[in-house]
């Protein structure tokens, strides 16, 4: 059909109007290459950093079976887990660490503290043991949770601990008590720490024994010491609402109780001991403490719910604060065995040569068996056990579904541990994605997921079901996979 006079102006406008969006379009196209070009550079620059940090510390070595990641963008930049922290707490400057309070409430802060809150006479035991198997793939036997940097924020759960409570005892009278398969690693991640503050038992017999061989100890260094044991591997948030409450539960120690630290529970979970709010001590130097009027470690749901009703229960923080020589004398009254076991280890634990042989003849016969049902329940029916109620932010870091509240959500989207650009994702909300092997990961419409893609092992499974995975870890043993694990 012939164009009119009055068309001509229109076509040429649409003409150049296309000539205009096609140049724009052109251009986004060329941008969008460039950035992608920067990223990959910024990202091959990172990784030729660490390289050199590794060589010149001499660390090139990765764990077993957490190596070689690779990825169309970014080749080969993991020559190690990013869960394994790179520096050790010398280097560390103050961490950034995201952490969540039970109420689901995201915060960052700094370390370190200032110093001038050290408590004279006052020990921190850090027991270090299991695996944390709720968190395999990440976790291993040989690299369990406190030795990895569960969130990405540059320390070890372990680092974070013993930073957060240095400021209260001073690196003197820091100790650890683990395994031997994680004293160097330990060693490695701490180098502040006084070899002869890290007590080594031959094999894992719960935290009652690991907590009682460093009272024992302590207590024939310094008859006066006033420890406190802490997990090696939760997130605290609020550090001075923290190091408040660790220095009134030393003054309430000195009264001669067993303290522990109370968190306000959000859920009637299973997995934590429950203590039941008692009157009030009235201690000038520590108001807010409280008397126990029971404790029950670990009661089932039905239990639970009962108790978070009444108001008046606290979550046991697996902290516990008391002089060596208390903690000695609640084990010779409730589990006189243990007691004289670790006593006899604890007389020749100088002489390494008689440490040696005892510890080869007693341990093995040593009670397996926590701390909570040991003294603490039994102590707090007798009046002998106190609680500072706390008003910081904790989580134990129990599961994959846990690990997924410290992270910011978008909606219908995982949440991402790790690389970004490695999860692809449509219509998958609420879930937690976490790309170690460096292969792209793509999801669609499936919820509350949880995916954990090691190079070696691939784990699925939902976030309401992410508490069993220790059930998972014990039947691939089962089924012969023991080097995974
Ligand atoms: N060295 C060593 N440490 C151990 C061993 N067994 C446990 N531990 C350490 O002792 C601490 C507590 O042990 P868990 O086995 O993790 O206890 P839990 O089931 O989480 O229960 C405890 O903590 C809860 C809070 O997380 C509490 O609510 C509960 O009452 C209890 O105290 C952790 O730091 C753990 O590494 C062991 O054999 N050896």
């Amino acid at each position: 059909m012939a164009t009119t006079v009055s068309e001509a102006p229109k076509m040429g406008i649409e003409m150049m109007l296309e000539r205009i969006m096609g140049a724009m379009e052109k251009q986004n196209q060329e941008l969008t290459e460039l950035r992608k070009e920067c990223s990959d550079l910024r990202t091959s620059n990172r990784s030729m950093e660490i390289m050199l940090q590794n060589i010149s510390q001499g660390r090139s070595n990765s764990p077993p079976g957490l190596s070689a990641g690779m990825s169309p963008s970014i080749g080969r930049e993991r020559a190690r887990s990013p869960f394994l922290p790179r520096r050790s707490t010398a280097q560390a400057g103050p961490s950034q660490v995201l952490i969540t309070s039970p109420s689901h409430e995201v915060t960052t802060h700094s370390f370190p503290f200032p110093d001038d809150r050290e408590i004279p006479g006052f020990y921190v035991v850090i027991p270090a043991g299991g695996a944390g198997t709720r968190l395999w793939p990440l976790s291993r036997e040989n690299h369990p949770k406190f030795l990895l940097d569960v969130n990405l924020c540059g320390n070890s759960l372990l680092q974070s601990t013993w930073e957060r409570l240095l400021p209260l005892a001073g690196p003197s009278r820091m100790t650890v008590v683990a395994g031997p398969a994680h004293s160097e690693g330990i060693l490695g991640q701490l180098p502040n720490l006084d070899s002869s503050n890290l007590f080594t038992e031959p094999g894992p017999k719960d935290s009652m024994a690991a907590i009682g061989l460093a009272a024992a100890i302590l207590l024939r260094r310094d008859p006066e010491a006033v420890i406190g044991s802490f997990a090696a591997d939760h997130m605290i948030s609020g550090e001075d609402a923290f190091l408040g409450a660790v220095t009134e539960a030393v003054e309430v120690a000195k009264e001669g109780y067993l303290v522990t630290i109370g968190i306000a529970p959000s859920h009637p979970a299973t997995g934590f001991g429950y203590i039941r709010l008692g009157d009030k001590l009235g201690l000038k130097s520590a108001p807010h403490s409280r008397l126990v009027s029971s404790f029950k470690e670990k009661p089932d749901a039905h239990t639970a719910a009962k108790y978070l009703a009444t108001g008046q229960y606290r979550w046991n923080a697996g902290m516990f604060v008391t002089k060596a020589s208390l903690l000695m004398e609640l084990m010779k009254e409730n589990c006189p065995d243990l007691y004289e076991g670790l006593m006899n280890i604890s007389a020749v634990w100088d002489d390494e040569a008689a440490r040696k042989t005892a510890l080869e003849e007693v341990w093995p016969t040593l009670e397996k068996i926590p701390i909570d049902n040991a003294v603490a329940e039994p102590a707090a029916a007798q009046g002998k056990v106190a609680v500072i109620p706390s008003t910081f932010g904790w989580d134990d870091v129990g599961d994959f579904s846990s690990l997924a509240e410290m992270l910011p959500a978008e909606s219908n989207k995982p949440r991402v541990l790790g690389d970004q650009r490695l999860v692809v994702s449509e219509q998958t909300a609420g879930g937690i994605v976490v790309p170690v092997s460096g292969r792209l990961i793509t999801c669609l419409g499936v919820d509350d997921i949880v995916i954990v893609d090691a190079p070696d092992a691939l784990m699925v499974t939902t976030r309401a079901r992410s508490q069993e995975v220790k059930s998972l870890v014990k039947k691939c043993r089962e089924a012969g996979w023991k080097n995974l694990l």
